[in-house]
Formats: structure tokens, C-alpha cells, sequence
């Protein structure tokens, strides 16, 4: 299974955990590295696509950034799995469409609008419904009741053009009730599905879609933490259900 060094993620084969999460930003990598895990090494910088694994809780986990937008998460989460990653999940950040959903507050991904270009490009014009792993779905789900962090779970739009002019056309879908916009959950959820891995994906609000600024940092901060938190108690959990230890030198 495990071929030579990717040409994007140089990791070698053992360098890169069973369990992965992966944020857009290389800073946000960097800081989940320096913050949640243990006994943390670098195995890849290549591009500003930092990639480290430490320990959780005695738990071997990566964190991977994949920059922004399905193009690039394609590539990186492609690498990931040759390197033996086995459940990936996205600790991201998104816009919302109302009030009703509010930073702090987490968007645990259901399913998301693929309406970018990388999942049509791997469908080949298919329609397609991009949905993470429902054990994965779930433990996240249990993972952030079990915190007490307040979430919905719902359905989220990935697309490709942040600055597109027409004003924002992921709002189009809130009409039929999506959550969430950002740009990377679709082509994961796909690729997962295509390799036999499992895929999830958790969000921490950043702005509602139309408004000209972020919300404020501290609140951006809680959110990102808060996910983080999430996400890696997720594995915990599905380790636990499956007996998923391996140590990634194995
Ligand atoms: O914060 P990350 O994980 O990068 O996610 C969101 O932020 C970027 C846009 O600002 C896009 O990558 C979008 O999906
Ligand atoms: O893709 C994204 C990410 C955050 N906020 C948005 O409006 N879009």
C-alpha cells in the first residue's frame, strides 16, 4: 500500500498517524501541533503545507494543513491516505447564512453542496452527494455533547470562488436549508469514499456570508478550539469502538 514519498505531502511511509485532522491554514496546523498533542515531530513543510505527528491521550494523530480549496485538498488528502492516514478529518472554518447559528457555535458537517470544480472534475459530470462517514458524523456529534460545545448538524455548501460577483451565491442554497459555506469538505468526503477511508468534517464560524469583517477573534479563537477539541476526542472514540492503536511507525 505504502509507495514512495508523495510529491506534495514528504512524509515517508510511518511518518503520518492512522487518524489525521486537517485545517486549512498551515498556522492553524501548527498551533493544534504546539497545543493538543505530544511528543510532536515534523514530517513535512514542503509549500507551507505543514504536516506534524504527536500523540493524544497516548494516540497517535497527525495534523495536516491542505490549504485552501478542494484543488489542494484533493492533492493533499490523496497523499495522506498513500501514507496510510485511515480517517481524516477537516477542522475548518466557515461562513453562515443567519443569525440563528452564531460564533462560538460549531457546524458538524452532514453532507455538503459539492459545487466546486474538483469533485466534478473526479465525477466526470455525475451528480454526486458528498456525505462524510456516518461512524465519524457520529462520534463528532457525541464528541461535542459529551464537551458541552453547542453545534448543529446540518448540511454545508463547499464551492471554489470566496470573491465570486455573484454576491455570494452559496446563499442561494440557505433557501433549502444549508448551514454552512466553505471550501474543502466535498472533495474530501469524495475522495474518502473513492479510497475506503473515513472522512468528517467539524467548522468553526468566522463571519455570516455578506458581512465585510470576521467576527471577533476571541470568539473565532473558542470556536477554534473548541472544534479542535472535538474533532480529536472523535478519535479517541472511534479507536476505542474499532481498536485503532497503531502507532504510526508500525
Ligand atoms: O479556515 P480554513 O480551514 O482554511 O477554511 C476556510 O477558510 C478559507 C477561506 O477564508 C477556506 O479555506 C475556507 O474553507
Ligand atoms: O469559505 C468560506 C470560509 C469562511 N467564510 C466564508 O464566507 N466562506
Amino acid at each position: 500500500m505504502l509507495g514512495p514519498m508523495p510529491l506534495h505531502v514528504r512524509g515517508n511511509p510511518g511518518d503520518v498517524a492512522p487518524f489525521v485532522l486537517l485545517p486549512g491554514d498551515p498556522n492553524r496546523a501548527d498551533w493544534i501541533a504546539q497545543n493538543f498533542l505530544e511528543n510532536v515531530r515534523t514530517y513535512t513543510t514542503y509549500r507551507a503545507l505543514y504536516g506534524y505527528t504527536g500523540t493524544y491521550k497516548g494516540l497517535p494523530v497527525s495534523v495536516q494543513a491542505t490549504g485552501m480549496g478542494c484543488p489542494s485538498t484533493a492533492i493533499v488528502v490523496e497523499e495522506l491516505i498513500s501514507l496510510g492516514a485511515q480517517t481524516l478529518i477537516r477542522v475548518g472554518t466557515c461562513g453562515v447564512f443567519s443569525d440563528v447559528l452564531k460564533a462560538p457555535e460549531l457546524v458538524i458537517v452532514q453532507g455538503s453542496v459539492a459545487n466546486d470544480g474538483t469533485t466534478r472534475q473526479y465525477l466526470g459530470g455525475l451528480p454526486y452527494t458528498a456525505i462524510p462517514d456516518w461512524d465519524t458524523l457520529e462520534a463528532l456529534v457525541h464528541s461535542a455533547r459529551a464537551e458541552g460545545f453547542p453545534h448543529q448538524v446540518g448540511l454545508n455548501v463547499t464551492e471554489d470562488a470566496f470573491y465570486a460577483p455573484q454576491a455570494n451565491q452559496a446563499t442561494r442554497y440557505a433557501a433549502f436549508g444549508a448551514l454552512s459555506v466553505e471550501m474543502e469538505s466535498s472533495a474530501l468526503f469524495l475522495i474518502a469514499r473513492m479510497r475506503g477511508v473515513r472522512s468528517g468534517t467539524v467548522l468553526a464560524v468566522v463571519n455570516k456570508v455578506g458581512d465585510s469583517e470576521f467576527v471577533a477573534p476571541e470568539l473565532i479563537q473558542t470556536g477554534v478550539e473548541r472544534m479542535t477539541r472535538t474533532a480529536l476526542e472523535a478519535f479517541v472514540r472511534l479507536a476505542a469502538k474499532t481498536g485503532e492503536t497503531r502507532s504510526p511507525d508500525r
